[in-house]
């Protein structure tokens, strides 16, 4: 089986967010992801997830947070020496968390203007951070209307562009249902540049059993792929995080 990791802004939401580390752990996750963890000096976040044997796998650029902020600039023209400051920023916080992964946000945008300029902050961010893992990830347009990505193809596209061995994808099966009409599918095509993998139900953003997307064959087809990256468990949980978990392989021993 994969590696499980659960997303600490979506999970556990009863406890106070340094909490929330020791039961993702007891829940039986390995590690652990916060959307934009900047509110909380890095050094408690590490320390909690370091007491609680979790690995921090993954975080967001840009700062500051999720309530109501935009999700990112790094398609917006004229938005570089914004994009750099904060990538700057993600990149010091990251390296306190010895976070896995950066996720790059694209913001919103349209037009080839906006791909050029995602191209261009991607391959400086990549340059940047030769020895830290950059993933972007297409977002669907009913959740997030108009942000820039929101393709799977566009994202492979702008992946091979940029060229750089240290990007690469984010894969959400919940979006790509709702983009594609078939995660598996789309999973299948660009399973060869997905680096991070996150999972929720659809319809609905909930736990990952049931509704459409097949989550425990899913999880199988990964282990015959050979998938060595993590798993998020990136949903709203239908009730008590701790009742929803049901879906999740244990590990034995
Ligand atoms: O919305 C998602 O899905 C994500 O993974 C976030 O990183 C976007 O904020
Ligand atoms: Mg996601």
């Amino acid at each position: 089986m994969p590696r499980f990791a659960a997303n600490l802004t979506m999970l556990f939401t009863e406890l106070p967010m340094l909490d929330r580390f020791a039961a993702a752990a007891d829940a039986g996750f390995e590690g652990a992801e916060i959307l934009f963890p900047y509110d909380i000096p890095a050094r408690d976040l590490s320390r909690a997830a370091i007491s609680a044997g979790l690995e921090f796998v993954l975080m967001n650029t840009p700062p500051p947070n999720w309530a109501g902020g935009p999700r990112g600039f790094a398609a917006e023209p004229g938005r570089e020496d914004r994009f750099r400051s904060d990538f700057d920023r993600a990149l010091r916080f990251a390296g306190a968390l010895r976070a896995r992964h950066i996720h790059i946000m694209a913001g919103y945008a349209q037009g080839p203007e906006a791909q050029d300029s995602f191209a261009r902050n991607l391959a400086w961010a990549a340059a940047r951070a030769p020895h830290v893992s950059l993933t972007i990830e297409p977002l669907n347009p009913k959740d997030q209307p108009g942000y820039f990505l929101a393709d799977f193809g566009l994202a492979a596209e702008l992946i091979a562009e940029v060229g750089a061995p240290n990007l690469g994808l984010q894969f959400d099966s919940y979006h790509a249902h709702l983009i594609t009409g078939d995660a598996m599918a789309t999973w299948r095509r660009h399973a060869s540049i997905i680096r991070h993998i996150q999972i929720a139900s659809v319809p609905g953003r909930h736990e990952p059993s049931g509704g459409m997307i097949d989550h425990q064959g899913f999880f199988a087809a990964l282990d015959h792929s050979g998938y060595k990256g993590w798993v998020s468990a990136e949903y709203n949980p239908a009730g008590l995080t701790a009742q929803g978990l049901g879906w999740l392989p244990r590990r034995i021993g």
